[in-house]
Formats: structure tokens, sequence, C-alpha cells
């Protein structure tokens, strides 16, 4: 299974922000998307998960000789800040999750108590309500939510910030237990754990997504390349056209 996007545009006005996104993801790997601030890495994700439109290009599911639009279904999204319902347990939130879901959650008789151990989510935590819940742990219930409906493309903003060291590696390795059977796009402004999860990273800037080369992540001043990579000369194309249109 792969993940096609070809001439994905994406403007706020006259702003500019994915000017030409072009990129073939796989299943059975992680990226590591790269931006500065601004670059547009929530808007690309946005526009992958359905909630924004884009205003130009395709975004594609193709399996063997099947090719199809990606839908809003096909993806599953890890918001840096997570929504959920504030009133309910964790317990009662992902019970009432299966229930409205029951038509696409394959299991039939899902052990909760299994699901929130496997997240590593205390006894206790998960009968508490879910507005008493520390970000981390409403990320891990969003991810949970994941392991039930496995949807094909994963997209994760930021989220392994709000762990602490110990969650964070075991989240860490729950992603690469999920990575066979997904497409998982993860954002981030750590290097380091770019490069310690992922397999691919990939950068942002003039409005489209640029592979790092692998043989630069073996290099002992890798760090110092990326940054390079990343510097601001690097977004001029789209500054100067946003600067034409007369945002900047
Ligand atoms: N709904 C919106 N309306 C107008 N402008 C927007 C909207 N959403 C994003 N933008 C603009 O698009 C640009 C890209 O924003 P985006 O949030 O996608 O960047 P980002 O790479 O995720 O940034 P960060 O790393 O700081 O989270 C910014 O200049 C932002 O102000």
């Amino acid at each position: 299974m792969k993940l096609v996007l070809q001439h994905v545009r994406k403007s706020f006005g006259e702003k500019k922000v994915l000017s030409d996104v072009n990129f073939q993801f796989e299943k059975g790997k992680i990226y590591g998307l790269l931006g500065r601030n601004g670059t547009g890495k929530t808007t690309l994700f946005n526009c992958l998960s359905g909630e924004l439109p884009t205003d130009n290009g395709t975004m594609k599911l193709v399996h063997e000789a099947t090719t199809r639009n990606l839908e809003m279904h096909d993806v599953g999204y890890v918001y840096s800040l997570p929504m959920l319902p504030e009133f309910l347990t964790g317990y009662e939130f992902v019970r009432f999750f299966i229930e409205v879901n029951a038509d696409v959650i394959e299991e039939r008789g899902t052990d909760l108590d299994a699901l929130f151990d496997m997240m590593h989510i205390a006894e206790d935590d998960r009968h508490k309500l879910i507005k008493h819940y520390s970000h981390g742990m409403k990320n891990k219930v969003q991810m949970l939510l994941f392991l039930l409906i496995k949807p094909t493309v994963i997209l994760l903003d930021e989220p392994l910030t709000s762990f602490d060291v110990i969650v964070a590696s075991e989240m860490k390795q729950l992603l690469r237990d999920m990575k066979k059977d997904h497409i998982l796009i993860f954002s981030t402004h750590i290097l380091q754990l770019a490069t310690d999860l992922c397999d691919e990273l990939i950068i942002l800037n003039h409005g489209s997504l640029t592979p790092i080369s692998p043989e630069i992540l073996t290099q002992h001043d890798f760090e110092e390349q990326i940054i390079e990579l990343l510097r601001d000369d690097n977004g001029q194309d789209v500054q100067r056209e946003n600067a034409d249109a007369g945002n900047l």
C-alpha cells in the first residue's frame, strides 16, 4: 500500500503554504516530517485528514493494481492538542467509541482492559474523567483508538513531546510495532527523536517535500547538515512568491 501525493497545493487567501507537494509514502515505514515553525506541517496534516480541502492536486492510495482517492476514514490523526470528551472517563469513552464504530472494528467483544494495559494506562486512571488526564494520557487514549480502527495512514503531530521519558519509550515501541500495518507520518522538532524512530526523514520547505538522503544520517555531522537544510533560505521560493503577492 502506498500513499501518493501529486501536486498538492494549499493557500490561505494570497498566502501560499503548500506550493507543490509530491511524495510517495509506503506502508511499513515511519516518516519523520521536519520543517521550521510555520512551514505548513499542520496544514499538510489537515489536508491529508480531510479537515481542510486542498486547492489542487491528488492524494491517492495505491494497492497493487488498485488506486483510489484517500478518504477521511483512511486517516487517523493524533493532534498535538488532544481533543477528547472531558466529561467521560477514558473507559467510558473507549467503550462508546467501539459502539459507534462497530461496523469498522473487526474484533468482536474487544477486551477493553487489555487495550488499556497495552497503552500502560493504570487501572484507576482508566476510570477517571478525561478532564483530569494529563496531556500525555490523552495522547495515549487517542493512540489506543487506532489500535481499534486501524486506519491505513496515521498522522502524529508532535505527540511524543508531551510524554515523560518512560512513556515516550513505550510509545516509540508501540509505533514500531504498529508500523508494519500502517503508513506513519510523524511531525517533530526534535531531531534526535526523528532519527531514533523514523525510517525516513522528509523536510517541508519551499512549500514542498524533500526526502533527506539516508547517507546524511550516517555522517557524524548529520545534525549540522539537517539544520542547514532547514535554514530560512530554503524557504525563499515560497517567501518570495508570498512577498510578490504582498503578504510578507
Ligand atoms: N486556517 C488558517 N488560516 C490562515 N492561515 C493559516 C491557517 N492555518 C495555517 N495558516 C498559516 O499557514 C502557515 C503554516 O502554518 P502551519 O500551522 O501549517 O505550520 P507548521 O509547520 O505546522 O508550524 P509549527 O511548527 O509552528 O506548528 C502559517 O503561516 C499559518 O499562519
